[in-house]
């Protein structure tokens, strides 16, 4: 299938009521195991984001590594993980959040990004922008430029981009 013919949205699957009532969850790993239709979701944000000129790609566990590492491989840069805090073998600096369901703190390796390196974000999913603004937040102290964050959803009716102010957000699928 060519890229134009991608409708996107018919490869995330909604699951009512997980994981808790109320959430309307939106599953990837139904776009996930379609290898073509992977490939062109990471291919639009590679052409998305690729003016932005970024030096190293930071993706929150678990399915920011799912988009932000090959997202790297496709700009032919570096991955630097962040993970939930207990994980990293390495020097840490941790910052906790708030999650659409939950709390939780994550953590970066102390030497994960080098003083002002240009940094973008990546991950499956923009909800509250409570992972994403924790994520900055650690960015920032390790003395990286967040330039962009691109997901392939974002809930807009959340409005967790009013937290990446003065950052370039893309999002491939918005739900209202
Ligand atoms: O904008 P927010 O309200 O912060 O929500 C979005 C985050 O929630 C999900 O991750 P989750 O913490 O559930 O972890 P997982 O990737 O390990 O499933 C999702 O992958 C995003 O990272
Ligand atoms: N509604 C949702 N679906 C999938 N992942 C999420 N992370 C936070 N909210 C979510």
């Amino acid at each position: 299938m060519s890229k134009a013919s991608y409708n996107f949205k018919d490869y995330i699957r909604v699951i009512p009521d997980f994981p808790q009532p109320g959430i309307r969850f939106k599953d990837i790993t139904t776009l996930l195991k379609d290898g073509a239709a992977y490939r062109a979701v990471i291919e639009e944000m590679r052409a998305a984001v690729e003016h932005l000129k970024i030096d190293v790609i930071a993706g929150p566990e678990a399915r920011g590594f799912v988009v932000g590492a090959p997202l790297a491989l496709a700009l032919g840069v570096g991955f630097a993980p962040i993970r939930k805090s207990g994980k990293l073998p390495g020097e840490t600096i941790t910052a906790s959040y708030d999650l659409e369901y939950g709390k939780d703190e994550l953590a970066m390796h102390k030497d994960a990004i080098s003083p002002g390196q240009r940094v973008l974000i990546a991950d499956d999913l923009l909800a509250t922008g409570g992972t994403i603004a924790t994520s900055m937040n650690l960015i920032r102290q390790l003395g990286g430029e967040v330039v962009g964050a691109a997901f392939l959803i974002e809930l807009a009716y959340l409005t967790g981009r009013e937290k990446l102010d003065g950052v370039e957000v893309f999002s491939l699928m918005t739900y209202e």
